[in-house]
């Protein structure tokens, strides 16, 4: 068997067979397999050199049957079709199972941003708003961060979407804005931090210490950040952790700390040089000994398609907390289900990202801000709730956490498309 490496068809088959479980009018899955609008631009950017670029950007609203589309923007060379789409389709799986008010929304341009001047980062995020304007809004469909993207990039967002839009400062129109243009305190950390609530319940219901588990974390970009810093907040070690290595041919490493990880002393690097290679205080070790170890919990928070067929059947793994996007290959799923490996979804185990955004819209709404206490006890209690619907599902279909998760999600928008008289 080889692996598909196609996130959209991985997402159709995970709906179809949560729809089938549920025993659903089939036109419920008819109307979930594909984005309910998909739009692609063009986007013309002068380069410093008096050149010009044109890169491909895309925007898809998958589902709004439960409110307007909401989800991240990414800028990255490998963007495409399939990939936003599949994406969105998990951001109405999300907003699903956290009873939010919204549909899934994805968007992206094709562009890796290293190579790009702050000039031309710039223009080109311009570029994409002007591209989309028309289609974004606050209770139309929502951006936010996501993979490259950040609150600099948000801003531009809202200052190009004001200009096109009259004036109008719905600030609600984005999310992941920075704090002094309505952000949220503790959207920054809300991924990483929800990546932690849900491992910390999973451990406990399958009988893992977290304290004393050996841990193994991908990436240290905004959720794998987080996702550290609140695991060792928790009392856990994090000895492992693989990184972006361009001096090796898979484009990959990974480093070792006997001692475990130092958030700050992580950030600092990371700030001054850019990237974790070479890092002082860990050993440097191949990827194939990443893949080798023998992890009581492995979180891959990086890009997808991570964990392939080849990867799984080595694996020596527990609990997998899937804190990027459809790290794991449909393949590899089915063999981690053989192999009784319990996954945390990345619908349920990164949903605090989206989670957080709502309460940024609720406050922009409102003209009122919480503190970072507040919001952070609002998510723990609002992730708390999807777990023990989650897990009361896991328990009655007698299914794994990812399936439960889908089902539990399912339901409520089919109940909504239904009502709406869609089906
Ligand atoms: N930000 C958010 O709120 C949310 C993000 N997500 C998902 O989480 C994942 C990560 O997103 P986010 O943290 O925001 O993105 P960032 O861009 O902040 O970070 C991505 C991280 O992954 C690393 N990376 C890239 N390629 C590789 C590789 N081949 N091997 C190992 N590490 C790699 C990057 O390293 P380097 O810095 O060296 O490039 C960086 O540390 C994505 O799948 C995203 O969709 C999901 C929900 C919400
Ligand atoms: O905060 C948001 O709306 C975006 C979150 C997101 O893109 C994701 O969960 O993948």
């Amino acid at each position: 068997m080889t692996d598909t490496l196609n996130p959209l068809e991985s997402a159709q088959l995970q709906i179809k067979k949560a729809c089938e479980k549920l025993n659903l009018n089939p036109a419920v899955y008819e109307i979930l397999k594909q984005p309910q609008r998909f739009i692609e631009i063009s986007i013309p950017v002068k380069m410093d050199d008096g050149s010009l670029k044109v890169f491909k950007g895309y925007r898809s609203a998958h589902n709004h049957a439960l409110g307007p589309s909401k989800g991240g923007v990414r800028f990255h060379q490998s963007v495409n079709v399939e990939e936003v789409k599949a994406l969105s389709t998990w951001m109405t799986l999300k907003a699903g199972l956290l009873a939010i008010p919204y549909g899934g929304g994805k968007g992206g341009i094709c562009v890796d941003p290293k190579k790009l001047s702050d000039r031309e980062l710039e223009s080109l995020s311009r570029g994409y708003v002007r591209g989309l304007y028309k289609y974004l809004g606050e209770r139309i469909d929502i951006p936010a961060p996501d993979v490259n993207t950040n609150g600099k990039i948000m801003s531009y967002f809202i200052d190009e979407y004001t200009k096109l839009n009259g004036d109008k400062e719905d600030f609600g129109t984005f999310t992941g804005k920075p704090l002094i243009l309505g952000g949220s305190l503790g959207r920054s950390e809300a991924t990483g931090y929800g990546v932690v609530i849900t491992t910390k319940y999973a451990s406990k219901k399958i009988g893992l210490d977290l304290k004393n588990a050996e841990i193994g974390l991908q990436g240290f970009g905004n959720v794998g950040s987080f996702t550290l810093k609140y695991l060792v907040e928790e009392g856990a070690k994090v000895k492992y952790l693989s990184i972006r290595d361009e001096n090796e041919e898979c484009g990959r490493s990974a480093l070792y700390s006997e001692d475990g990880f130092d958030y700050e002393s992580l950030q600092k690097y990371r700030d001054e040089n850019k990237t974790l290679v070479g890092y002082p205080k860990a050993k440097k070790i191949s990827d194939e000994e990443f893949w080798q170890t023998k992890f009581d919990i492995l979180i891959p928070a990086a890009l997808e398609n991570i964990i392939t067929e080849k990867i799984a059947k080595n694996l020596d793994v527990k609990l997998i907390a899937e804190g990027a996007n459809g790290p794991t290959t449909p393949e590899a799923d089915i063999i981690l289900k053989e192999k009784n490996v319990e996954v945390i979804p990345d619908v349920l185990a990164n949903s605090g990202g989206v989670l957080v955004s709502y309460y940024e819209w609720i406050q922009n709404q409102y003209g009122n801000y919480w503190s970072k206490e507040e919001v952070q006890e609002k998510q723990e209690k609002d992730m708390l709730k999807a777990l023990e619907g989650i897990f009361e599902i896991k328990e009655e279909f007698n299914t794994n956490i990812r399936e439960a998760s889908y089902m539990f999600a399912i339901k409520r928008i089919a109940e909504a498309m239904e009502l709406r008289g869609w089906y």
